[in-house]
């Protein structure tokens, strides 16, 4: 299908995945728009070019409000060499970016095309979830002239309190799961050992740390298993993810594609491949539960970065239930 991604407002600005609420500002009145839910159409057709859609070549790109004022950006991004259901959708992306950044609610989407099934459902884990109001600015239905909120989209939804307490926190919302760090437990923090990639002097215990407090902040109230996982760049630099269950249990984001997302995010790839310039990745996840991300962050990081060794660090939880 044809695709239309040049729009001559968005190509005033560089391409970033977070805009500051005071940038978004100056932008809005640069672009003559009157409100900033204006700009995030206005911004759609930069986040489509910024999209990897190494398989399918369909960009597609979502910009999200945050209750902050900050914008998210989101695409999609295909992994060639691995099954399908590895590919991170941009309404996935736009929202564990948010939720990277620390950001408590999405107010505003706007979206190229019409948010997928697996991704209204994916945005369920929001409170109030049916309240956000989406915009499509492509696609052959004429949606781009107004928001209209998700549950025009998906009716009768399926979500997270036909599982859980109402106190349960819900994405976007503090956690602070209940986790031991072994390794601190054993010994004090894992010995320093450097890895010495291209010249960097990368510590593992900076790595496992930032994987650990991933997994602290995961949102995995349906199988338990809270993870995380850091990457270490060649520039020397950390990023990490935290992996974010859907009560679907299918839309869940892994916690190695939230870190890709922070790596994309950071724009710390550069313009090759996904996987491009990492050189360490780390995996803390909770032991003995009901699923682990183990084999599937191995499998997906293999097809990424084949170079790169993957270090497993076992969480208990303190109180038998995350
Ligand atoms: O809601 C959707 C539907 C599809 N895609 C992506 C997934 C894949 O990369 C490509 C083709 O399906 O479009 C999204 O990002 N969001
Ligand atoms: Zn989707």
């Amino acid at each position: 299908m044809a695709q239309n991604l040049a729009k001559p407002t968005a190509e005033m600005h560089p391409l970033r995945f977070v805009i500051e609420r005071d940038e978004a500002d100056v932008m809005r009145r640069e672009m003559g728009l009157a409100a900033v839910t204006d700009l995030l159409p206005a911004l759609v057709p930069a986040a489509q070019r910024m999209a990897r859609p190494s398989i399918s070549g369909y960009h597609v790109g979502a910009c999200a409000l945050g209750a902050s004022g900050r914008i998210y950006l989101g695409v999609n991004v295909e992994f060639p060499g691995v099954p399908l259901h590895h590919t991170i959708h941009a309404e996935q992306f736009v929202v564990t970016n948010a939720a990277i950044h620390g950001e408590r609610a999405i107010c505003f989407l706007a979206v190229s095309d019409f948010p997928c099934g697996h991704c209204r459902q994916f945005l369920q884990e929001i409170r109030s979830a049916s309240q956000i109001q989406i915009l499509i600015t492509g696609g052959d239905f004429s949606a781009a002239d107004k928001y209209r909120p998700l549950y025009y989209f998906l009716p009768h939804p399926f979500g997270p309190s036909d599982l859980l307490n109402k106190d349960v926190p819900l994405l976007l919302e503090p956690h602070r799961n209940d986790l031991i760090d072994e390794e601190d437990e054993i010994g004090g923090g894992v010995e320093k050992r450097e890895i010495c990639v291209n010249g960097l002097g990368i510590m593992e215990e900076e790595l496992r740390a930032a994987a650990v407090k991933a997994a602290m902040a995961a949102h995995a109230p349906y199988s338990g298993c809270a993870s995380g996982f850091a990457l270490a760049g060649c520039d020397g630099k950390v990023y990490s993810g935290s992996y974010i269950e859907s009560a679907a249990y299918n839309p869940s984001v892994g916690p190695l594609q939230a870190a890709v997302v922070a790596y994309l995010a950071a724009g710390a790839s550069g313009g090759g491949g996904v996987g491009e310039g990492i050189v360490a990745a780390v995996l803390a996840e909770r032991e003995g539960a009901a699923v682990s991300q183990e084999a599937t962050a191995r499998t997906l990081l293999a097809a990424i970065a084949p170079k790169v060794r993957l270090s497993v660090y076992p969480l208990r939880s303190s109180a038998g239930t995350v």
